[in-house]
């Protein structure tokens, strides 16, 4: 049966219209380090959008970028670390004088007014759990104070939200262990406490960061499942950093593969998997370690990581890059859109170029 749009109520059309727009779109975001030996260009050019329910994976090795690019979007970036470009247009209502939703620029919001965007409508999750819970209060006192805060009820309400929230987080009896401090609690149920409070004021976006890295195997596997399922039921969006290619395989919808500052490529992860078209990419999925393959040791990419401070405004792969080619060492390449929602930087993608031409000609 058709409705017409006079059928639509108010709540619906809402619904339809933050589902075409993104929550979040990140243009050419550039955040460096001025250190007395020069510039760290630690992030440069990042552009994505992140619409509702995606899970947006920032995947790549050490120093890429990762943590550097979501810290930037949560104002979280101090001396001598600044926004050098770029834009992150947030869709929120919190500043807005009508109540209608509305995209702020978070790259130029004062550091001050941050505190109404972090913790309420982007929650935070770190790798080591400490760096979130303050050891001196029970959990219960630094959930309760999260709650009271950003949704302004009263410490009872918030303490049965607290409890709920514990619960859904898989924390046995959650009504005692509710007035535990940090240190009584293990690593993983510490990590599933800091997710219930990134979760507490029902965040539009949930950032994690490497959140099962610091954790023991079957512990991680754990947590990724739960962040899974929390995802689904809060319905946020996310972003995932990891350097991890097989845990992003579970978690992400959509992936950007970092090196050495930049965006190397993105797409779809069934694409991102299925025709990397960077030789990083490629790289690092040949590093996953495969049932069928019998191997002593992962594979290496061969090479030495970039240097990240004055960089050459090149390829950062180019160095460890079997496929460079003499355009390589003149110019830097740029994102390119090669596919549906698959765009890639690199000179001389694998495949990409080709399959493009062949599709239109077909
Ligand atoms: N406070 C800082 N001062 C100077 N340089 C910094 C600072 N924080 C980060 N950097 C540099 O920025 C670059 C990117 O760092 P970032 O932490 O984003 O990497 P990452 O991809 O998240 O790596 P990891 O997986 O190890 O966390 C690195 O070269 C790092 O040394």
């Amino acid at each position: 049966m058709f409705r017409s749009v006079g059928d639509i109520s108010k709540d619906e059309y809402e619904v339809i219209w933050l589902q075409e727009r993104p929550i979040l779109s990140v243009k050419n975001l550039s955040t460096h380090f001025k250190m007395v030996e020069g510039v760290v260009k630690a992030v440069q050019d990042a552009t994505f959008d992140l619409y509702r329910d995606e899970v947006l994976g920032i995947v790549g090795e050490t120093g890429s970028g990762k943590s550097v690019t979501v810290k930037a979007i949560a104002g979280m970036i101090d001396n001598p670390g600044f926004i050098a470009g770029g834009e992150v247009l947030f869709l929120t209502d919190e500043f807005s004088k009508s109540g209608e939703k509305e995209y702020i620029d978070l790259a130029k919001l004062p550091k001050e007014s941050f505190s109404r965007i972090r913790g309420k409508h982007i929650g935070m999750i770190f790798q080591d759990p400490m760096t979130s819970l303050d050891p001196m209060y029970t959990i219960g006192n630094q959930m309760i104070e999260t709650i009271v805060h950003h949704k302004g009820i009263t410490a009872e309400e918030a303490r049965e939200r607290a409890v709920k929230l514990l619960e859904q987080v898989g924390i046995p009896k959650p009504s005692e262990r509710i007035n535990d401090y940090p240190f009584q609690l293990s690593g993983g149920q510490r990590q599933r406490v800091v997710i219930a409070i990134a979760l507490s004021c029902d965040p539009d976006i949930l950032i994690a960061d490497e959140p099962s890295t610091a954790l023991d195997v079957t512990v991680q596997a754990q947590i990724l499942e739960l962040m899974k399922d929390l995802q689904e039921q809060f319905n946020s969006s996310m972003m995932f950093i990891t350097h991890d290619m097989a845990v992003i395989a579970e978690i992400a919808t959509k992936i950007t593969v970092m090196y050495g500052s930049y965006q190397m490529e993105m797409g779809q992860s069934k694409d991102i998997f299925e025709h990397p078209m960077n030789p990083y990419t490629n790289a690092l999925l040949e590093c996953i370690p495969r049932l069928d393959v019998k191997l002593d040791r992962l594979l290496p990419i061969p090479g030495q990581p970039p240097v990240m401070l004055n960089p050459p405004d090149l390829c950062p792969f180019l160095p460890r890059c079997s496929r460079a080619g003499e355009k390589c060492y003149r110019d830097l390449p740029q994102m390119e859109q090669m596919g549906d929602n698959h765009f890639v930087r690199c000179w001389n993608p694998i495949a990409g170029k080709v399959r493009l031409v062949k599709e239109a000609q077909g």
